[in-house]
Parts: structure tokens; sequence; C-alpha cells
């Protein structure tokens, strides 16, 4: 049985006194139940946002970090710093790290390394962009990215995949449950190709757009096992919303 699990990347919004009704609209709505559930905030709210949350069943994640535990690398964040402060998750390769600071396979592998060297739960990012999918291309560049994240590396059980098709982050664009199901299946047993022990156990998530509209069709999915939610995990309602939607 795969635990269901919904994780807000709140990417780069908020405020101290925005992240702090957040988390209490997020607090007031959330208990320890079937699914489990993560905010990841930025680098600057999550010592708030860990306060906030302890004791909870909300989890703390970062969205990146550093391939390298010290050192002299100007602005980054150690995934042992994080551990040390107490986040549990750890967002790596996501489309807007690869595309605004031109993250390769090979660096995001790394920093899975250092991440899980240092005790935080990775969730892996990948997908592809509308020209790659109209070109037919979707699963090659998706295995592509999953073999340069995963191959020659001691890949963790705790590994977490979310696909997120560029085409539908932030767009409003959705893949249908069909169109996710099928990638969500072909990652699987690409995973298991790639040297994942037991990919039946691996935890996919999808992301881009998801909204409470559109959760429960999508967890429907066989393949499906939560959510990668961006904008409206901005939202203590929608979030909630699709948080219930999972279980
Ligand atoms: O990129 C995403 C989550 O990591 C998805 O963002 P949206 O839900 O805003 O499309």
């Amino acid at each position: 049985m795969r635990r269901p699990l919904v994780a807000g990347n709140w990417k780069m919004h908020g405020s101290r006194e925005s992240v702090r009704e957040l988390l209490q609209g997020l607090l007031d709505g959330v208990s320890e139940g079937p699914t489990e559930v993560a905010v990841c905030p930025t680098f600057v709210h999550l010592a708030q946002a860990l306060e906030a949350c302890d004791g909870s069943a909300l989890a703390v994640g970062a969205q990146d970090c550093s391939h390298l535990q010290s050192g002299a690398c100007t602005g980054d964040i150690a995934p042992a710093m994080l551990a040390d402060l107490g986040c549990d998750w750890v967002i790596l390769g996501h489309s807007e790290r690869r595309a605004f600071h031109a993250e390769s396979d090979e660096l995001i592998s790394s920093k899975l390394v250092a991440a899980v060297e240092a005790g935080l739960k990775p969730i892996l990012c990948v997908g592809e962009t509308r020209e790659q999918r109209e070109a037919g291309d979707a699963e090659t560049v998706v295995a592509g990215q999953l073999r340069g994240a995963l191959q020659g590396i001691e890949i963790p059980a705790n590994l977490v995949v979310a696909y997120e098709p560029v085409w539908a982050i932030g767009t409003g664009l959705t893949a249908t449950p069909e169109q996710a199901q099928a990638m969500h299946g072909f990652i699987r047993g690409e995973l298991a190709a790639v040297g994942v022990a037991d990919a039946s156990q691996t935890r996919l998530l999808y992301g881009g757009s998801v909204k409470p509209g559109n959760a429960a069709e999508l967890f429907a999915q066989p393949d499906i096992d939560g959510a990668l939610v961006g904008g409206a995990a901005l939202v203590a309602a929608d979030f909630l919303a699709i948080v219930a939607a999972a279980a």
C-alpha cells in the first residue's frame, strides 16, 4: 500500500505575515490521517514554518538544496543544514530550477545523494515541455531525466517522484487523468529498469495545475499517489480540499 502524499510547493511566494496566516489555516484543517501532508516554503520561511508545524501533522520541506554539505558555495543551502533545522523533505530537479538555474541531471543526481546522506526525503521532479510532448518525445525525455538522476547511485527506498509536465505548470492546463496515468505507469516501469528495488512501492505524485476541481479524478488513477501543488497550495481551503481528495 502506498500512502498518499500531498505536498505544497510555495515557490517564491510569501511574507512572514502571509506565511503565518496560511499555516494557521492549514493547521486548523489538517490532522493525522491517511494522507501525508507537507509544505515547502522558501528557505527564509522554513524556520517559521517548522516552529508553527512542530508536533502537528504537517511536515515541512525545502524547495532545493546544495549538492555539498558545506563549503565555498555562496548563496547555497546544504542538505545537512535543512536536516539540522528539522526539515523532512526536499524537492529536487524542479523544472523551474532546471530552466532558470540550468540544473543538469548530473547536478540533480549529486543533490539527491547529498540530500539522502543528510537524512532528507527527496521528491525528484521530472517532466517534458510542450514542444517535447508535441514532438512525441515525452517518454524519452522523462526516461532520460530519471536515468540521469538515478543511474549509478544508491536509490533510497523513500524516493518520491513527481511527474510535472512543464506545459501544465501554472498554466491552468492539466494533463488529463489518462495522460497523467499513462506517464505514471511508464515512470514506474522505468524506475524498475533503473534499479529501484521495489518500484511498486514508490510514490509517484502528479504536479501541474492541480486544483480542488480536478484532484479527485487524478487521484483515482492507479499510479497517481498524490500531488505536488503550486498555486493552489497558497490558499488554505484549496490545499485542504486537495488533501481531502487524496484520502
Ligand atoms: O510546479 C508545480 C509544483 O511544483 C505546479 O505548479 P501549479 O500547481 O501552480 O501548476
